[in-house]
């Protein structure tokens, strides 16, 4: 066995649109009425096939760790800004699930660059851990000539699944093996359809420096009555029905801003910034705001640097595609 090449890929973060909960499930989950977008707020992952065992990950920020303390207004050592390396990283129990899955001999090196900030309902680890996936399939690819090309797409979606309920999301749409950015999600989230936008989206994210647990939000939330239906969100951003005739909806928002006094401020600012449909994304603390185009964005996201009180990371957003490109060198 011979060490691979290295390969690459930029994870992307997503919104979530219109997140409904269906039903309280035996096995703790919830069933969801969910919509989820790709954007262009991306970590950067390199990963290679090597004869050690294990998985040797570092991880780093990409603008520097003093830089995005700056931002958050923390020390350098806070919390906001650890990431695990061993197996509490989903990148790591994802290249060891493929390790034992494919029966492969050897182990990984990963270089994994953050951007995209931990316990914000931006699925940053649940995008690394595809993307892990799919570079890790890759590189077996190349070091082991007997792997099956048609065992691919169910192993890689077993294996997401197992990980956490928002991975699949980011393997994209394997059967059609096209790009999109946009998938309706039911079931606990892992049962997908995807769809390309009629129009790119524009938006404006505040991660108000604060991380929620999922678990915790979940625990605090309520199945409605009534739910809500995505049909109407769905259709309009298909191009089926004028762009106007939607609303947003987040039924995890409710319990996250009984957990984090940091969302309502964030809710507020981009509400004043002259954007629209002013939500939380996924079970938080990221919350966003749509823009007519990426100049609005960018100088409401401008603005809102200066207005908003205490530390954030403030950015000007666009839908963008999954799975991300794969570069080998
Ligand atoms: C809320 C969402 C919306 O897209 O995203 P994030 O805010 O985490 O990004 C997802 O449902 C999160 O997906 P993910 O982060 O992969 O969650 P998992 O690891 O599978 O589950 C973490 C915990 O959340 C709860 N959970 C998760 C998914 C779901 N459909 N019902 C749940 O009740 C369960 O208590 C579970 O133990
Ligand atoms: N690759 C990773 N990048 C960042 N955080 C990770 C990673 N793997 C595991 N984690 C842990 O996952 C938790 C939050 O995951 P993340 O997907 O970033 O948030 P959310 O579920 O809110 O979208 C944090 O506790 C963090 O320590």
């Amino acid at each position: 066995m011979t060490e691979s090449r290295w390969y690459s890929t930029s994870p992307p973060a997503k919104l979530n649109l219109f997140l409904e909960l269906l039903a309280r499930r035996d096995d703790g989950f919830h069933e969801l009425d969910t919509v989820m977008v790709a954007i262009d707020w991306r970590d950067e992952l390199r990963v290679r096939h090597t004869t050690v065992p294990g998985v040797q990950l570092s991880v780093d920020w990409t603008d520097g760790r003093t830089s995005v303390a700056a931002e958050l207004q923390v020390d350098e050592d806070n919390e906001l800004l650890l990431v695990p390396t061993d197996d509490k990283n989903l990148v790591v129990r994802a290249l060891n699930r493929l390790t034992e899955t494919l029966r492969l001999e050897g182990g990984w090196e990963v270089q994994l660059s953050k951007n995209i900030p931990s316990g914000a309902g931006m699925g940053g680890a649940s995008s690394d851990a595809a993307s892990a996936l799919k570079l890790g399939w890759a590189a077996a690819c190349e070091t082991q000539s007997d792997l099956s090309a048609t065992l691919k797409n169910e192993t890689l979606l077993s294996l997401a699944a197992e990980i956490g309920s928002d991975v699949p999301f980011f393997l994209g749409d394997l059967e059609a093996d096209r790009v999109v950015q946009c998938a309706h999600a039911t079931g606990r989230g892992e049962k997908l359809k995807f769809f390309t936008l009629a129009n790119p989206l524009h938006a404006v994210v505040i991660y108000p420096a604060a991380s929620i647990s999922t678990a915790q939000v979940y625990s605090r939330c309520q199945v409605p009555d009534s739910p809500q239906s995505s049909n109407d969100l769905l259709r309009a951003l298909q191009g089926i029905t004028a762009e106007s005739e939607f609303s947003l909806h987040n039924a995890l928002q409710a319990p996250a801003r009984g957990l984090s006094s940091r969302i309502d401020p964030a809710l507020e600012c981009l509400s004043k910034a002259g954007l629209t449909h002013c939500h939380m994304t996924g079970s938080g603390s990221a919350c966003f705001a749509l823009a007519d185009s990426s100049q609005q964005a960018a100088i409401a996201a401008e603005t809102l640097r200066s207005t908003f009180p205490g530390g954030a990371l403030i950015r000007a957003v666009m839908s963008y595609v999954v799975p991300s490109e794969i570069h080998i060198a």
